[in-house]
């Protein structure tokens, strides 16, 4: 995900440094994840994982993960089928019936706090150079995106503008699919779904749709079957590449209030991990020949504990939702996942929605969707919202402030425009003084 001027993730997750390198077009955005790969690299190797310094974390990361060590629960759904994806082996999922009452309420209470912890984190996102927590409320700027089940053929290594035009003509065989429905059965056909991989190019809306749906789960308006919703940045466990852990000290780690957990619990309770951004992961995932755990006690490196989580060794009713750019997804063989989607980014309806969702001011919204319709690059490159959000920064900068000339129509134009912006907000910001901490 990407942290901008105004919208995008909460400042409250922080990141570490980005490995894989987004489109050159977009890699130099002031204040966001992929502005930040490059000045944050010495952050690296840290061992410290990002909720213990985020509060000295002045650069908005985005990543998931909370800064005073909080997470995520919710109640189990004795009824759902279990886990039995190619991968996985059968789940048993004892324990509930057995829980003493108070056991009982003390996990709910677990599960409670944790969803006001999520929703907390997971309700405003922070873009650019806004402090971390000051910034939009998600739903407010959130627009539905095009997620399709499936993916497009080979990873693209065309110019953008022509790559982006070619995806942008839909498939009469796409399936669309909402991001609330991923885990879900939709048809006869299908069987349970339990791992899903969801690709799509940088800066589409990956990290967005996890917080999305994690907002929307903790604000229990979605998925209410799952237990407990566990987001974890595949940025994040870099930190902790080195150190061994078993999953339960891994979940104590990335979300210190799960501490009351117990290894039992976690076996009776319906889980999602979320692993977002598997390109920015540094560790080799060795799916052929791996030691097999499946106790969540056992103590092993974090790579191990993945391919067994994925694999379904480990906490085999767990489901896993990993997302990638098209790159790095080949890391997880097909035959451990049970549904592939694509983010495709904004139809060109949703683009104009963005830009209204964006401005309350509607004339504004207004001239900038017909601007951008009059240019034809412009309006291809809108297909990804980061670009959307990059076109937004701009067109709202010169047509409010009195600006003459012309307004840009090429992308060479739009971001040197918005060069110039983010480096007056740098200024205003710091007033030409050093950022704190460079
Ligand atoms: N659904 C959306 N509604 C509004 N804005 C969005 C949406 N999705 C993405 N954006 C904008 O695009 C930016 C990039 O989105 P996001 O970080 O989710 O992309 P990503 O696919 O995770 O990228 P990367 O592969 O680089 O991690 C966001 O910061 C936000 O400005």
């Amino acid at each position: 995900m990407l942290a901008c001027g105004k919208p995008v993730l909460s400042g409250r997750w922080t990141s570490v440094p980005v490995v894989a390198g987004p489109p050159l077009a977009t890699s130099w955005v002031l204040g966001s994840k992929w502005g930040r790969f490059l000045m944050d690299e010495d952050r690296a190797e840290s061992t410290v994982p990002s909720w213990v310094s985020l509060k000295s974390d002045r650069t908005n990361r985005d990543v998931f993960h909370s800064e005073r060590g909080e997470h995520i629960l919710s109640n189990w759904d004795q009824s759902a089928p279990p886990g039995e994806s190619s991968c996985s082996q059968s789940g048993s999922r004892s324990g509930d019936a057995e829980m003493k009452p108070k056991q009982r309420s003390d996990l709910q209470e677990v599960i409670e706090g944790h969803k006001m912890s999520l929703k907390r984190r997971c309700e405003h996102v922070t873009e650019g150079t806004h402090e971390a927590g000051s910034g939009t409320l998600l739903n407010k700027i959130y627009t539905e995106l095009y997620i399709t089940e499936g993916q497009s053929e080979e990873v693209d290594t065309q110019h953008e503008v022509r790559q982006l035009e070619r995806t942008s003509k839909k498939n009469i065989q796409d399936t669309p699919i909402k991001c609330q429905d991923i885990f879900k059965v939709l048809s006869e056909q299908q069987r349970h779904i339990r791992v899903v991989l969801t690709n799509g190019v940088a800066g589409v809306g990956k990290t967005f749709s996890v917080q999305k749906f994690s907002l929307d789960w903790a604000e229990g308006l979605e998925n209410q079957d799952i237990s407990l919703v566990l987001p974890l940045s595949c940025r994040e466990l870099n930190l902790i590449r080195d150190e061994q852990h078993s999953l339960l000290s891994l979940l104590h780690v990335f979300h210190p209030t799960l501490q009351k957990i117990r290894a039992e619990d976690l076996t009776v309770w319906k889980l999602l991990f979320i692993f977002d951004g598997l390109d920015e992961s540094r560790f080799s995932l060795g799916f052929n020949k791996h030691q097999l755990i499946s106790d969540v006690t056992q103590v092993s490196s974090v790579d191990v504990l993945l391919v067994n989580l994925i694999q379904g060794n480990l906490l085999p009713s767990a489901l896993i939702w990993i997302t990638s750019r098209p790159a790095a997804a080949h890391q997880i063989p097909p035959s451990c996942v049970d549904r592939i989607t694509e983010v495709r980014g904004f139809t060109d309806s949703q683009k104009e929605e963005y830009f209204r969702r964006r401005f309350s001011d509607e004339d504004l919204s207004k001239r900038i969707i017909s601007h951008i319709k009059a240019s034809r690059s412009l309006h291809i490159m809108c297909l990804i919202p980061v670009f959307c959000w990059i076109t937004a920064i701009v067109l709202e900068d010169m047509m409010t402030r009195d600006q003459r000339g012309e307004l840009p129509k090429t992308l060479t134009d739009l971001y040197s425009h918005f060069l110039r912006v983010q480096i007056k907000r740098k200024k205003q910001k710091y007033g030409g003084k050093q950022r704190p901490g460079n």
